[in-house]
């Protein structure tokens, strides 16, 4: 899983906004799933911050840059628990509370026999105040900072994406949104992103019924001006295509490297925080900007590279034990 070495050794380390979910991951490791009535003993069990911003914010400061965390956490015993996570792994929250500040669990089990994860969570129901993120990004404007070259949102919290897009589109930010599966309001945020990465289960509404095949996923994402697209489905091979101006249509698929998984829980997640990583370490193309350094290369090089990560965090479990496991040194 070496890959060929840094994207960009010489440049500066790249920097991310992450904006979205925040929750508490509860992870039991079992033989084999309970049922009804059921109680059992787990092989193991881990517990970290969770939420696919929160674990793709971890994996791009992981991986060597400079990460901050939009998303409402608050205060109280499980928030002090993700603060510390995110302090731990070197990612700086902005804490977008609202007046009600309740934070989730996720009770998520793990097969050890299938490395198959079901997740149950309240995930976004707290209320959410995007103005900590524009106090920040004013203070770190006014203390001469350089803008984040990326900016991810996950599609929880929609108001608190806004924002960060809207923040993005002034800097002239990468903007990359993780689509997951498909959910009502996306159509909103999607326009305003350079690079989205759906899911296999990303079905956008067509004339006939939702689009199923990743094709018409992809005409469909294309048609509302987004130009790099990034459609993942667990081991299977990614598929991606580069859509720029009136040059015609790139596409290509990369096929993750095979390990032997144990918990795909989060892998999504650091998917994308790596394909951020790769991304924002292009540097910054002519006119200053990190969305113009990005193309048809360089997109396809971070999805290979998102893979390796990717691959490598199912072998352990939860979404953090990968980052001082000794394989991942070779990132
Ligand atoms: O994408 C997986 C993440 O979101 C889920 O809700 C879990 O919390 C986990 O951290």
């Amino acid at each position: 899983m070496m890959l060929d070495g840094p994207v960009n050794a010489s440049a500066p380390a790249p920097t991310g906004l992450f904006c979205g979910l925040a929750v508490v991951d509860v992870v039991q490791l079992v033989d084999s799933p309970p049922g009804p009535d059921e109680k059992m003993t787990a092989v193991d069990q881990a517990v970290s911050a969770g939420g696919p911003a929160t674990n793709a914010a971890v994996t791009f400061a992981a991986l060597g840059g400079r990460a901050a965390l939009a998303a409402p956490v608050g205060t109280g015993p499980l928030a002090e628990l993700v603060r510390a996570d995110l302090a731990q792994h070197g990612v700086e929250l902005i804490d977008c509370s609202g007046a009600r500040g309740s934070l989730s669990v996720s009770s998520c089990t793990v097969s050890a026999t299938t490395a198959q994860r079901s997740v149950v969570s309240t995930n976004g129901r707290a209320t959410v105040d995007a103005d900590p993120l524009l106090s920040w990004a004013r203070r770190n404007r006014d203390a001469g900072l350089p803008a984040p070259d990326t900016v991810l949102v996950d599609g929880h919290y929609p108001a608190l994406a806004r924002a960060g897009l809207d923040l993005a589109i002034g800097w002239g930010s990468l903007r990359i949104m993780d689509a997951g599966s498909w959910k009502d309001g996306a159509e909103q945020l999607i326009g305003s992103c350079d690079v989205v990465a759906p899911s296999a289960r990303f079905f956008p509404p067509g004339p006939d019924g939702p689009l199923t095949e990743p094709e018409e996923v992809a005409a469909w994402l294309r048609g509302r001006g987004v130009t790099g697209i990034v459609l993942t489905d667990g081991a299977r091979p990614v598929r991606w295509w580069w859509h720029d101006g009136p040059r015609p249509s790139e596409h290509g698929q990369v096929v993750p490297p095979q390990v032997r998984a144990l918990d795909t829980l989060g892998a999504g997640d650091v998917f994308h925080g790596a394909l951020a990583h790769a991304l924002a370490s292009h540097g910054r193309g002519p006119t200053g900007s990190t969305r113009q350094a990005v193309d048809t290369e360089s997109l396809s090089d971070a999805v290979r590279r998102a893979c390796a990560v990717a691959a490598a965090s199912t072998t352990t479990l939860g979404a953090r034990a990968w980052i001082t496991a000794p394989e991942s040194g070779a990132f």
